[in-house]
């Protein structure tokens, strides 16, 4: 498979190249590369890789077109691919707006968790995407983590939203426990070592079972001890109302920051 990344050395694109790579998806001299900032000699441990000298260059060498730029530098690409495959990873710029690039295009929101192989990358196909196109977006998006695919853009901004804040909200708790801790007076290695038990390896009781997280909230409020008091507090102050709100603005915002240049 011939496969170019717009945006190959960004946080998103280099987890792919390099996936794809080390999967043995795609092989060196079928990856065609494009960044801002100029080619790289080595790209993951790779001399092998092929280098574009510009947007219309990679779309005529590739079958595929991955665009991982920002969104805001969307519009300076002044894509066109038609007959291409277009798989775009950008928040909030929408299907009506990619079809511009006459491609058959599919909206992908991985998050950051595939630079460790573990996005979960929720997708959405146009109308004209082919059975043998979804092929090829499972076996790219599957180099980097699990995906499914989904039927509707306001989901995809939903998801955007959430998956697609990666760690987020994880590190936001972890943050805020850790500075707890260190103002407890806890020795720096414990703090961390016990922030990184809760928010890493303690929340592994949920892996394969996340729809028992609030039976597993419910076990804890009837123990009635210390972890009841904190989790009593904790909503007390608007925990889960709080996450909700995050996730409505987030969620706005993806579906309004490419339709709207105000958002
Ligand atoms: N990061 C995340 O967790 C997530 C990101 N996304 C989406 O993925 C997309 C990429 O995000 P992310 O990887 O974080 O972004 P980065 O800022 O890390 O990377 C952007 C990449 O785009 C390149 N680039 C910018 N302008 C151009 C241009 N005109 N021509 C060619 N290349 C260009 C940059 O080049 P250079 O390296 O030379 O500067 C860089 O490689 C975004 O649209 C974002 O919404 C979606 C889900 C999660
Ligand atoms: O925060 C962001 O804008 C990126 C894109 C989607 C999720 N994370």
């Amino acid at each position: 498979m011939r496969l170019g990344i717009i945006g190959a050395t960004g946080w998103l694109g280099s987890a792919l190249g390099r996936a794809v790579l080390e999967r043995g998806l795609v092989a060196g001299p079928e990856l065609v590369l494009l960044n801002r900032s100029g080619v790289r000699l080595d790209y993951h441990g790779r001399t092998d890789v092929a280098w574009a000298s510009d947007v219309s260059d990679l779309v005529a060498r590739v079958e595929v077109v991955v665009v991982a730029v920002r969104p805001e530098d969307y519009g300076d690409l002044a894509l066109h691919a038609p007959g291409r495959l277009v798989l775009s990873f950008m928040a909030g710029i929408p299907m009506a707006a990619l079809s511009g690039a006459g491609g058959r295009i599919v909206r992908a929101m991985p998050n950051a968790a595939a630079g460790h192989g573990q996005s979960y990358t929720p997708w959405l196909a146009a109308a004209d995407v082919t059975q043998a196109d979804r092929v090829v977006v499972r076996a790219v998006l599957a180099t980097i983590g699990t995906q499914d695919e989904i039927g509707t853009e306001a989901q995809i901004d939903s998801l955007t939203a959430l998956s697609g804040s990666g760690a987020a909200y994880p590190a936001l708790m972890a943050a805020g426990m850790l500075a707890h801790a260190r103002a407890s007076g806890l020795p720096e290695p414990v703090a961390r070592r016990a922030v990184e038990a809760v928010v890493c390896q303690a929340a592994e009781l949920l892996r394969g079972r996340i729809e028992t997280a609030a039976d597993l909230v419910e076990t804890y409020r009837a123990y009635r001890g210390t972890t009841a008091a904190g989790l009593e507090v904790a909503e007390a102050n608007g925990f889960s109302g709080s996450i909700a709100q995050a996730l409505d603005a987030a969620t706005r915002k993806a579906a309004h920051m490419g339709r709207d240049k105000d958002a």
